[in-house]
C-alpha cells in the first residue's frame, strides 16, 4: 500500500534520512521506532508531502506521490497526527471534528449561505458522524467542552477522531500515546486496534513507548540517524544487538 523507495532527505549539512525503504502492505499496523533525532517524523513529513525528498520515490497504492502537495496526500487517504497537538483550542470539541470532516463536503458557498437542504442534510450527516466517532473514543460526554480544557489524554485521542474524520486509508499516528497514564495507553492499544479493523485502515505509528509497539505492531522499522538499522516482528527487533547498541544512549528506554 505505501511504499519507501530509496528515501533521502537533507537538511544543509545534516542527513535525515539516508536511502530508507519502507514496505506498508494493506491492512497492517506498523511500528517506526528510533533514537531522538532518529529521522522518525521526517519520514512522516515525506510522506505527508511537507517535505520533498532529495531522491527517491514514495509509492501509495501504486501511485506516484513523491512531490505532492499535503493536501493533494490528504485527498488520495492518508491521514496523519501531530507530535505537538494541533486542535483548535478554543473550539469545541465536536467542532474540532466537523471541521476536519470539511475536506470532504461537497456543497458550495452558495449552499452555506442560503443554508439549502443540501447543506443542511450534509451538515447533519457530518455532526452524527462526528458524534459517531466521539462515542468510539469515550469523548462524547465532552463533545460541547473546549478542547483546550480535556486533559492531555484525551487531547491525543481527539486528534486522532480529526485525523479519522477525512475517512483515511493510511493512518500515520505520531506518539499516540505521548503523556498517557498507563490505563490510558491500555486503552489506547485497543482502540487502535478497533478503528483498524472497523474503518479499513492501515496504520504506521511513531512510539517511544515500547510497550505499545510491541503489543500492537506486528512489524517495526528501527531509524537510527536517518537510516533503517533493523526491520523484523517485535521479538526479532529487541533482541536485535544493533537497535539494543543503538538504544543504549537512551537513559529511560525499556523494552516491554
Ligand atoms: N526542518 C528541519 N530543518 C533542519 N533539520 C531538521 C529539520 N527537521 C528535522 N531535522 C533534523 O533531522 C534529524 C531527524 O529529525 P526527526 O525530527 O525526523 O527525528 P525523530 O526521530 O522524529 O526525533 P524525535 O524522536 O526526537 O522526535 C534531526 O537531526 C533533526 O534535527
Amino acid at each position: 500500500m505505501l511504499r519507501i523507495k530509496n528515501v533521502t532527505v537533507n537538511f544543509g549539512g545534516i542527513v535525515a534520512l539516508n536511502n530508507v525503504n519502507i514496505d506498508i502492505e494493506k491492512g497492517a499496523i506498523i511500528g517506526l521506532i528510533g533514537p531522538n533525532g532518529a529521522g522518525k517524523t521526517t519520514v512522516f513529513n515525506v510522506i505527508s508531502g511537507i517535505y520533498n525528498p532529495n531522491t527517491g520515490r514514495i509509492e501509495f497504492s501504486n501511485y506516484d506521490i513523491t512531490y505532492k502537495k499535503t493536501y493533494q496526500v490528504s485527498a488520495l487517504g492518508i491521514s496523519r497526527t501531530f507530535q505537538n497537538i494541533r486542535l483548535f483550542k478554543e473550539l469545541s470539541v465536536i467542532d474540532n471534528v466537523k471541521i476536519s470532516f470539511h475536506k470532504n463536503i461537497s456543497y458550495n458557498l452558495f449552499d452555506a449561505i442560503f443554508r439549502t437542504s443540501k447543506f443542511l442534510k450534509e451538515e447533519e450527516q457530518n455532526h452524527k458522524k462526528a458524534e459517531e466517532l466521539l462515542k468510539i473514543f469515550g469523548l462524547y460526554e465532552k463533545r460541547f467542552e473546549l478542547a483546550k480544557n480535556l486533559p492531555y489524554g484525551e487531547q491525543r485521542k481527539l486528534e486522532i477522531v480529526r485525523a479519522l474524520a477525512t475517512s483515511p486509508k493510511l493512518l500515520l499516528l505520531d506518539e499516540p500515546a505521548a503523556g498517557m497514564n498507563p490505563q490510558e495507553t491500555q486503552e489506547l492499544k485497543n482502540l487502535i486496534k478497533f478503528i483498524k479493523e472497523k474503518f479499513d485502515l492501515t496504520i504506521l505509528l511513531i512510539e517511544h513507548d515500547m510497550s505499545v509497539v510491541m503489543d500492537i505492531c506486528e512489524k517495526i522499522y528501527v531509524l537510527d540517524y536517518g537510516e533503517v538499522i533493523a526491520v523484523g516482528a517485535p521479538e526479532e527487533v529487541k533482541n536485535n544487538p544493533r537497535v539494543i547498541e543503538a538504544y543504549l544512549g537512551e537513559g529511560d528506554f525499556e523494552f516491554a
